[in-house]
């Protein structure tokens, strides 16, 4: 056990600078370790204010201290009445190297028990002025309030399932941290007991309060480490609710409102399952689970943030998606990947086409759908129900399934008549279509449902623009211009992203086209551009209506109103995502007003509320658009003319006849 000075209560009068901070030697070898660390700079650098302080000695469990070089050996390490740690700048990693390079190891955890953190506070909150007026919180307040965020959930319907699949550990906000702390045993503490913590051993940051939120949904250490270091606090309510359930093998239901973290809801179980039950030997591991989504960004996009998350423990995960090079798809099926994401179409194709997949796609032991009601439409059911055949096959196989929308709510018929007529029927509840077409193994899975009573989240402020079909592009460009930031503008047809893109680009606003006509490297990197432009503008067809996480998008606009409630859905959902808000403006011209009136229906809401408008300065945008338009159509006639020209030019020269310069 290595010891470091306790400093008594710090105050304004008694401190020193160089008493609150003490600087690490950066150029510590890799090999040193902690503890040798810890007491050279003991005796050195604190010689001097502990005299003046009266330190006394006091016992550091190991996870507290390390040596960390990526910080120019700079560790914090502060107290005020007690110990501070500053958790979040420390390398773990090379605390573990420098813990296991040392003879003596120091594992006493037990020490934290007897901590009490109402004695502590974070040292970056602390400052003098601001604690003459209020009160700053302790570590252990912070803490109890993380949890009772974290819990703090209104169950609906689901109440019942839920108590009987949730952990035992139910909050009871009256509990102290010691309390909580003697209640589980594990260790390291606070953190459940799982497989993986044996197989991939991963030091935790246990005081950092993120984790505390996490701590009770059955997650192993490497993936909590992920989350950590993704920055999620404190998991979403589809979070909540699924993870205890699905780590324990049931089949679930998933719908809750757009951008609240489904990706995660379903991966993270997934991810636990391959970390927890793959081959130890990397040559022997196999392909374990398949993700299907309906379009290729989205493939891309959750198998990026399965990775993020899964950084501790690796598993190998390929996507599958069309428009992108084949042979590496198939290159890298022969490694062995243990999770494949693919649209239906790109694996249909490798199903057919190779053996690659021969005989390991009904071994999976993992099935998820991501936008599963888009999945059973047509155009994606066919392949779907081929895979399922393959899937399905071999009926020794047990198999978990999740099934995952923003639109499975069972209050809304969505669904109706929207099935292929190879699918199995027209029926009203569109869950239990869906429950028919994938043949859950559990006869009963579990339906949580999260969603809002109208499946538009909360945070969307939605609103409405009267006009004329004819000067729908002044009130788009007087809307882009009036509210700045960063736009979506969903149209119906790709001839409207033709016609509106050089109108726009005319008046100066940073635009990009994003359609399923465009190959598939344009398209990525048109996401990609507007995900890095501040106040650009996407301009794109239902291909980017479902899934598309892009970080804050300010507006969503409906150009067109979209052929029903579901599209409406998904694609305002791409604003307000995760924590933020957004404002969804739905443009409707006099020829759109039934169908707009049926989606209201469909919804269940009254009329959307029309958008507050200066009208004197919409009609100073009229002839600013009008003029981009006469550009755009005279730039169009010089195009056609000079094509035409040249290909009379080519003919010409390949005849060997001369074209009169009249003509
Ligand atoms: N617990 C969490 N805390 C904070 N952010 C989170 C959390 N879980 C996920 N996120 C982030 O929230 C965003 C939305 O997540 P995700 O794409 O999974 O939403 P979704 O529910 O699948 O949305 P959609 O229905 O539109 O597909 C992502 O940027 C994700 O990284």
């Amino acid at each position: 056990m290595w010891t470091v000075t306790k400093k008594p209560h710090l105050s304004a009068q008694n401190s020193t600078p160089g008493a609150q901070t003490k600087p690490l030697n950066s150029g510590q070898s890799e090999d040193t370790s902690t503890s040798d660390i810890l007491q050279t700079e003991t005796k050195s650098s604190l010689d001097e204010p502990q005299k003046q302080l009266q330190w006394k000695k006091v016992e550091i469990p190991k996870h507290f201290s390390a040596p960390d070089n990526e910080m120019g050996g700079l560790l914090e390490f502060e107290e005020i009445d007690g110990e501070y740690f500053d958790q979040n700048s420390l390398d773990l990693s090379k605390l573990d190297q420098a813990e296991n390079s040392h003879p003596k190891k120091a594992q006493n955890f037990d020490d934290l028990d007897d901590i009490n953190w109402d004695d502590f506070i974070f040292v970056d909150d602390f400052d003098q002025d601001t604690a003459d007026k209020t009160p700053i919180k302790t570590i252990g307040q912070l803490a109890r309030e993380s949890i009772d965020n974290s819990q703090n959930v209104t169950f609906d319907s689901l109440e019942t399932v839920q108590k009987s699949v949730e952990p035992e550990t139910q909050h009871n906000p009256s509990l102290n941290i010691k309390q909580k702390n003697k209640k589980s045993k594990p260790a390291p503490k606070n953190l459940p007991a799982s497989k993986a913590d044996d197989k991939d051993k991963v030091v935790l940051d246990t005081f950092n309060e993120s984790l505390w939120a996490w701590k009770n949904l059955g997650l192993c250490d490497a993936l909590l480490k992920g989350i950590q270091s993704c920055g999620f606090k404190k998991p979403t309510e589809i979070q909540k609710k699924s993870l205890p359930p699905a780590n324990k093998g049931r089949d679930i239901l998933g719908a809750a409102e757009t951008g609240s973290g489904k990706t995660l809801a379903f991966g993270l179980p997934m991810l636990q399952y391959v970390i927890q039950n793959r081959a130890e030997n990397i040559s022997d591991r196999c392909l374990m689970a398949l993700v299907l989504l309906p379009t290729r960004e989205l493939a891309l996009q959750v198998k990026e943030n399965l990775s993020k998350v899964d950084r501790e423990s690796p598993v190998r995960i390929v996507s599958l998606v069309g428009g992108m090079s084949l042979q590496k798809q198939e290159r890298l099926l022969t490694q062995n990947p243990e999770i494949i994401v693919a649209t239906t179409g790109r694996l249909w194709e490798i199903i057919e086409q190779t053996d690659l997949l021969t005989g390991k796609l009904e071994k999976i032991k993992f099935l998820v759908l991501d936008e599963a009601d888009r999945m059973v439409e047509r155009g994606h059911f066919k392949e779907l129900t081929e895979i399922l055949r393959i899937v399905n096959s071999d009926n020794e196989a047990k198999r978990q399934t999740m099934v995952f929308s923003a639109t499975l709510n069972k209050n809304l018929s969505f669904q109706k008549k929207k099935l292929s007529s190879t699918g199995p029927g027209n029926s009203e509840n569109p869950m239990q279509e869906m429950i028919n077409v994938l043949k859950f193994k559990d006869p009963n899975p579990l339906m949580i449902d999260v969603t809002p009573a109208n499946a538009i989240s909360k945070k969307i402020f939605e609103t409405r623009i009267d006009c004329l079909k004819s000067e729908k592009e002044v009130y788009l460009y007087f809307f882009l211009t009036r509210f700045i930031g960063k736009s979506l503008v969903f149209v119906n047809s790709i001839s409207s992203i033709r016609r509106l893109i050089p109108i726009l680009t005319n008046l100066n606003v940073e635009v990009f086209p994003l359609h399923a006509q465009m190959q598939q490297r344009q398209r990525l990197k048109n996401l990609d551009r507007f995900k890095e432009s501040k106040h650009g503008v996407l301009i794109a067809s239902d291909v980017a209506a479902r899934g598309l996480d892009i970080p804050s998008v300010d507006h969503v606009i409906h150009y067109q109103v979209p052929r029903g409630g579901e599209l409406y859905v998904h694609r305002s959902g791409r604003t307000a995502r995760a924590h933020l808000e957004g404002v969804v403006v739905i443009i409707v011209c006099p020829e759109e007003r039934k169908n707009y009136l049926k989606l209201c229906k469909t919804l269940r809401k009254d009329e959307i509320p029309i958008l507050p408008m200066e009208y004197s300065m919409v009609a100073k945008f009229k002839p600013l658009v009008t003029l981009s338009r006469e550009i755009d159509s005279i730039e169009h006639r010089l195009d056609k003319e000079s094509h035409d020209q040249e290909w009379m030019s080519k003919a010409a020269d390949e005849m060997g006849i001369e074209i009169d310069p009249d003509l």
